[in-house]
C-alpha cells in the first residue's frame, strides 16, 4: 500500500486554512513567514516558490528575500537580525544548503528560537531532546510521523523502528519523535555493521542516506512499514532525469504492509508542516495589533 503525502499534506493544509481564519478572527494576528534564498540552485528555488504559493493558500503573509550567491555573511546575519526583530514576521527560514563560504550553523544560531520554524535551532533541538514542551519541531520528521502514523493508527508504542542516517534535519530529529512515541529507536549509518539485517529487524524503517535506491527489497521486514526521505535525482537513458528514494521502490513495495514513494510521499509533508509551525509561532509568540 501507498501512503500518500501528497495528499495527506493537502488535508492538513486544509485544516491549518481553518486555523488560520479562526487565528485571526480571535486575536487580529495574521502569521508571517519569511523565506530567504541566498544563491540560485534550481531545486532551492522551486522548494521557495512552493513555500510562498502555499503559505499565501492558507490565508498566511508569505515575504521572500533573494540575496545574491557572493552574499557575505555579515549581509545575512544582518538581514536576519532585522527580521528578528520584525513583529510582523512570525517564522523565519533561511533556504539550505548554504554557499560554501557561509557558514550554516551561524546563520541557524542567529534565529531567534522562537521564530526558527525550520527547528533547527539548538535551543529548539534540546526541547525536543529532552521532550519538554515548546519546542519547534523539525518539519520533514514531523511529516515522516505523521505518514507512519497514517498506516499504523496513533499508537507507535513498542515498534522498533529503525532510522537510516543521522544528520541533523531528519535522522537525529525523526529518532527523538519516534522515541517519544515509545518506540525502540535504532539509529544506523554508514558505519552500521550488517545494516540490511539491522534493517529486517524494523517494523518502521526511516531511510534518510541520500543514496538513490540503496534499501533493497530483502533488507525490509515483511509486513514493515517504509518511511522514504531521500529525495534523488537520477539520469534516465533518454538523457533525462527522474526522482527515486533513498528506497527500491519497486522491490520493496512487494514487501511491505505500507510504503511512502518518491515523489509524493514525505516531501509534501515538509511544506505542510513548515506552515503549521509558523502558525505555532504566531499563536505563541505573535503580538497582537493594536
Ligand atoms: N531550511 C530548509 N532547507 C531545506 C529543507 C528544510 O526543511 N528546511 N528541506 C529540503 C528541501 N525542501 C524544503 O525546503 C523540500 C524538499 C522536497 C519537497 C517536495 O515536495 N518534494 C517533492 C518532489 C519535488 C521535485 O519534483 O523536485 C516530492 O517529494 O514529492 C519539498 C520541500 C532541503 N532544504
Amino acid at each position: 500500500m501507498n501512503i500518500d503525502g501528497k495528499q495527506v499534506a493537502a488535508d492538513l493544509r486544509q485544516s491549518l486554512a481553518q486555523e488560520v481564519a479562526e487565528l485571526k478572527q480571535q486575536t487580529g494576528i495574521t502569521p508571517g513567514l519569511t523565506v530567504v534564498l541566498v544563491g540560485e540552485d534550481p531545486a532551492s528555488q522551486v522548494y521557495v516558490r512552493n513555500k510562498v504559493k502555499q503559505t499565501q493558500e492558507v490565508g498566511m503573509i508569505s515575504n521572500e528575500f533573494r540575496m545574491a550567491a557572493d552574499t557575505s555573511e555579515e549581509a545575512l546575519l544582518a538581514k536576519l537580525d532585522e527580521l528578528n526583530n520584525d513583529p510582523a514576521v512570525h517564522g523565519i527560514l533561511v533556504q539550505l544548503p548554504l554557499p560554501k563560504h557561509i557558514n550554516e550553523s551561524r546563520i541557524i544560531e542567529s534565529i531567534v528560537p522562537e521564530k526558527d520554524v525550520d527547528g533547527f535551532h539548538a535551543m529548539n533541538s534540546g526541547r525536543l531532546m529532552n521532550g519538554e514542551e515548546g519546542a519547534l519541531v523539525p518539519c520533514t520528521p514531523q511529516g515522516c510521523v505523521i505518514l507512519a502514523k497514517k498506516h499504523l493508527g496513533d499508537d507507535l508504542s513498542g515498534k522498533h523502528a529503525v532510522v537510516i542516517g543521522r544528520s541533523n534535519i531528519v535522522g537525529k530529529p525523526v529518532a527523538m519523535l519516534l522515541l517519544q512515541e515509545s518506540c525502540t529507536v535504532t539509529i544506523a549509518h554508514s558505519r552500521t555493521k550488517d545494516l540490511p539485517a539491522l534493517c529486517r529487524e524494523a517494523d518502521i524503517l526511516v531511510a534518510a542516506v541520500g543514496r538513490p535506491e540503496m534499501v533493497k527489497g530483502d533488507w525490509i521486514k515483511p509486513g514493515a512499514t517504509v518511511i522514504d526521505v531521500g529525495i534523488n535525482r537520477i539520469a534516465t537513458e533518454d538523457s533525462k532525469s527522474r526522482l527515486v528514494g533513498d528506497v527500491d521502490f519497486a522491490e520493496a513495495e512487494k514487501v511491505a504492509a505500507a510504503i511512502t514513494p518518491v515523489p509524493g510521499g514525505v516531501g509534501p509533508m515538509t511544506i505542510a508542516c513548515l506552515l503549521k509551525n509558523t502558525i505555532e509561532a504566531a499563536r505563541r509568540f505573535g503580538v497582537r495589533p493594536q
